[in-house]
């Protein structure tokens, strides 16, 4: 049985739907039925549950992006960095294994070599570094709290994107922005990361960090030529001309535009697809909100 915590956010919604495909028995647990954030309420929900692996996927993101965790400061460093750290101590208490979703966005650009960021890499958009959003330093704390933390996995996921039309998907966001940062990133498309991270516990691959991202990077600018060969051809897209000026007119903190490098994972024998492809298959298996009830198979990932 695994405990899953956060089940009712965007990426806790994409482990339920996970566990439930593969017939796996979960226990969603949100705040409003026990209060996971404190350690004696964690530890008696973890020992009666029995579980024998605990997925966090709760956290404060902000809403509707990262900006306003410059305004909710407490919750985000509690959500974030406090939280893992509360896990982390009832479940070492148990002897429970777990996994933790945690953020690439604790790095900025690409290596000094011009590769992308392995799990070995030091972050360099954090507190530490001071070049950081509040949401980025508090996920970089979280990883702090548990970087000698055994039967841990930490996940790193980016910026998600799937085929289901919703505020949260990147390639919606993409769709709806009034202007566009062009950046180079590493992505992750949200199925095949719940997936990944999944089958980590279910193939007992070695505990500790991985990035979870689709092979290789993209540009904004390359995914708006794929909007257009693939799902909207007569769409136009503006850019703003450069870091400032989106600075300046769309958000309120830095964003981490990063590459990773994904081949630890990939070592392990679990699949992730290059990130173009995952991509092309959301964009051609695209749904709109009023399309949602007609199919359930998850076309764009098989
Ligand atoms: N969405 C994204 O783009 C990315 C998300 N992540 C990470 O994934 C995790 C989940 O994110 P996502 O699903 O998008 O977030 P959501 O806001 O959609 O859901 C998070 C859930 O966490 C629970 N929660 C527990 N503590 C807090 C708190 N202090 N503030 C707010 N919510 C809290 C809530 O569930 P309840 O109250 O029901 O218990 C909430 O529904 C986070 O750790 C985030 O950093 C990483 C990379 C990208
Ligand atoms: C606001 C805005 C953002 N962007 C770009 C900046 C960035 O490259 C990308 C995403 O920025 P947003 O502000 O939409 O989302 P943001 O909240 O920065 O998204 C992040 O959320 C947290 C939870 C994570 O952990 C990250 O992986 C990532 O998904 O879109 C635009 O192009 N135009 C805009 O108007």
């Amino acid at each position: 049985m695994i405990l899953l915590l956060g089940h009712t956010g965007y990426v806790g919604s994409a482990f339920s739907r996970e566990f439930q495909r593969r017939d796996i028995t979960f226990r969603g647990i949100s705040r409003r039925d026990s209060d996971y954030t404190r350690l004696d309420p964690l530890i008696d929900l973890i020992r009666d549950s029995k579980a024998d692996f605990l997925v966090n996927a709760a956290g404060y993101t902000g809403k509707p992006n990262v900006d306003a965790c410059e305004i909710h400061k407490s919750e985000c460093l509690h959500g974030n960095a406090v939280l893992p750290g509360t896990i982390r101590e009832a479940c070492e208490a148990i002897g429970t294994p777990w996994g933790h979703v945690s953020s690439g966005c604790i790095y900025t650009g690409r290596r000094e070599d011009g590769l992308g960021f392995t799990e070995n890499d030091t972050p360099n958009f954090c507190f530490r570094t001071d070049n950081c959003s509040w949401y980025s330093g508090c996920k970089a704390l979280g990883e702090e709290i548990l970087a000698d933390s055994e039967s841990t996995y930490v996940w790193r996921l980016r910026i998600p994107f799937n085929r289901e039309d919703t505020a949260r998907n990147y390639l919606s966001k993409i769709l709806r922005y009034d202007r566009l940062l062009q950046a180079e990133n590493s992505i992750a498309h949200l199925d095949e990361f719940v997936s990944a991270c999944l089958d980590c516990w279910i193939k007992r691959v070695p505990f500790g960090t991985y990035n979870v991202t689709n092979t290789g990077s993209v540009t904004t600018k390359r995914i708006t030529e794929l909007i257009q060969k693939h799902l909207s051809p007569e769409k136009q897209f503006n850019f703003f001309a450069d870091e400032a000026e989106f600075m300046q007119i769309a958000a309120k903190t830095p964003r981490s535009n990063c590459v990773m490098d994904n081949s630890k994972l990939l070592a392990t024998g679990i699949p992730m697809r290059n990130v173009e492809d995952a991509i092309v298959r959301s964009l051609q298996g695209w749904r709109t909100e009023k399309r949602e009830a007609r199919s359930e198979k998850r076309e764009d990932v098989v």
